[in-house]
């Protein structure tokens, strides 16, 4: 996993690498300017060209532009379409200085402007500004609106822009000349590199404080910065790479790291191949209590994403009207009935010897679901994942306290109770419901509202969205950015939620939370072919196969 740092873990990793590992900050900010330039470099090559376009439209092409794709090259070094960077006064100016140096170097002839007060430049980005100037670089100082015009009219002729105005410094909206800046740089028709993070985004919540960058690409130091893998931070960012600065990667391991990044290889490493001699059973029997008369889609999928993932059994434990709806439709899946005057009864003897129950999917929230939830909670001992109707189920008449008296559900205060070891997939507005709150609050800080909700409950939670959050109750939050806009389809959380369930049979549960999240997003990825729409939810789960084979063959 990638470690993910918060804007005050970052200070500490730059003054770790300083004052411990005397790493002198001229040379991070060398390093960091250089590998910022190689990239930029090799982007000049691949680029493709942007139509002109006003603010708007250049958000427009932001979204949907898949960065690096084709293009004829952009930029031989060429008196007239040059690179144009935008420094401020900061370190991120400082690392603009690099970037230009470097460029120059190459055969480059960017141009370089200033954004800011002279007298307050940081040292080491004097420094570099110095080594600049002093290699017959010229600076262009933003200080008056003629002098607006001219980086206008250097834009409509540039081959890349780079904003390098503020970091993670920033600490308030950007206002006057500055702002006026990033409304230039975000109207122009040449691609975009932000540099550490685009400036004007908030580095922890990846909310825009004010006028904003908006990039192509990020060019991240050393580790990726929480604020910029939240969704409208990555709708700011755009394609997020990390260069970095010469400074070995356990360092986050001394100044601690606020979230991880799963990478293909931690869920490789998680799914060991099965015993020679597996049976279906030892492979994982999954119980999926979903489904309801109308609904019985539901339970197929999440049915379908475990076998997909590996499930060696799957059966659908549900009304009995749904199960006679069923019959007609299942072959490799079995049925179970729960009988609604016997529900505790009949919910022993259909999970007796399953491996993980998946529980929620089209279930229905009347009194009988309650009560089936409530006798799951109450006697379930293995992995129980809780989707949709269960979360609705939790968060009936709630108020997130657990505490009936207070409004809070009888189920939620059976969760905290509960022998199982649980793994929520909530949406925002489920959380938020399940919370007390809306889901524009959890929006608004989806990694406090993640690592909130698994503390209150004592469960794995996996808030999804664009990009998922997944938390555990002792703090730990690991993100996965792989998903694609194409996951948003009907029954796609039903086969997330079967998927987790059969890896929750094998893995602990936040390792079947963040390899679910993972296996979900690739295989929508494949499903999808380098569109954004189209496909279905089956289709996601026959992509998990394929997925995981090939995790399993590296
Ligand atoms: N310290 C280090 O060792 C390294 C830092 N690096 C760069 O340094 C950046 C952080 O640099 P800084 O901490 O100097 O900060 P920034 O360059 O992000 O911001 C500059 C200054 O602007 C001021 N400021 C904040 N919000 C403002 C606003 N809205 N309007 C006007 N002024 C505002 C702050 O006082 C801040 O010090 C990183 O993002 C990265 O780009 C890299 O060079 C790598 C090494
Ligand atoms: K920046």
């Amino acid at each position: 996993m990638i470690p993910v740092l918060s804007r005050a873990q970052m200070r500490a990793f730059d003054a770790h690498a300083i004052e411990v590992a005397k790493v002198p900050s001229i040379v991070l900010m060398e390093n960091a300017g250089r590998g910022a330039a190689e990239r930029i470099l090799e982007l000049l090559g691949e680029a493709p060209r942007r139509e002109p376009a006003g603010a708007a439209g250049a958000a427009g092409a932001n979204a949907r532009r898949a960065p690096g794709a084709g293009g004829a090259p952009l930029a031989a070094p060429d008196d007239r379409r040059r690179v144009v960077i935008v420094c401020g006064a900061g370190n991120n100016g400082g690392d603009g200085f690099v970037v230009a140096r470097h460029l120059w170097a190459r055969g480059h002839r960017p141009s370089v402007f200033f954004c800011g007060k002279p007298d307050k430049l940081s040292q080491d980005a004097r420094v570099q500004r110095d080594a600049w100037v002093g290699l017959g670089g010229a600076v262009k100082v933003l200080a008056q609106s003629s002098d607006l015009e001219v980086l206008k009219a250097e834009l409509g002729h540039a081959a890349l822009v780079v904003d390098a105005l503020f970091g993670t410094g920033l600490d308030r909206p950007i206002v006057g000349t500055s702002a006026e800046v990033i409304a230039l740089l975000n109207a122009a028709s040449a691609p975009r590199v932000a540099l550490d993070i685009p400036s004007g985004l908030d580095s922890d919540t990846g909310v825009p404080l004010g006028p904003t960058f908006l990039a192509d690409w990020t060019l991240t130091f050393a580790h990726p910065k929480l604020g910029l893998l939240t969704p409208s931070g990555l709708r700011h960012a755009g394609h997020v790479e990390v260069v970095g600065l010469g400074i070995p990667s356990d360092v986050p391991d001394q100044v601690g790291y606020a979230a991880e990044l799963i990478e293909q290889r931690d869920v490789a490493q998680w799914l060991s191949p099965r015993a020679a001699d597996a049976h279906k059973y030892s492979a994982g029997h999954v119980a999926v209590l979903a489904g309801s008369a109308g609904k019985i889609g539901a339970s197929l999928l999440v049915a379908h994403g475990a076998l997909r993932a590996g499930a060696g059994a799957a059966t659908i434990v549900t009304w009995p009207d749904a199960v006679d709806a069923l019959q007609a439709r299942v072959l490799e899946i079995m049925t179970a009935a729960i009988r609604p005057e016997s529900i505790a009864a009949s919910l022993d003897a259909a999970l007796r010897s399953k491996r993980a129950v998946v529980l929620g999917p089209g279930f229905g929230f009347d009194e009988a679901a309650g009560s089936a939830l409530g006798h799951v909670l109450a006697t379930w001992r293995g992995p129980l994942v809780l989707d949709a109707d269960a979360m609705t189920l939790l968060s009936s008449s709630r108020d997130g306290s657990g505490d009936p008296s207070r409004g809070g559900s009888r189920e939620f205060a059976k969760l905290l109770d509960s022998p199982s070891s649980r793994i929520l997939t909530p949406h925002a507005g489920e959380l938020g419901r399940l919370l007390g709150t809306s889901s524009d609050a959890i929006e608004a800080d989806r990694f406090h509202a993640a690592t909130e909700a698994a503390r209150r409950t004592g469960s794995v939670v996996l808030l999804k969205g664009a990009h998922s959050v997944i938390a555990s109750p002792t703090g730990r939050m690991v993100l996965n950015v792989r998903g694609t806009p194409a996951l948003g389809t009907a029954g796609s959380g039903d086969v997330l939620a079967g998927i987790i369930g059969a890896l929750a049979s094998h893995l602990e549960p936040l390792e079947a939370a963040c390899a679910g999240a993972y296996l979900h997003a690739e295989a929508g990825r494949v499903a999808a072919d380098g569109s954004d729409r189209g496909i279905v939810a089956s289709e996601i789960a026959d992509g998990v196969a394929a997925v995981v084979r090939g995790l399993l063959r590296r």
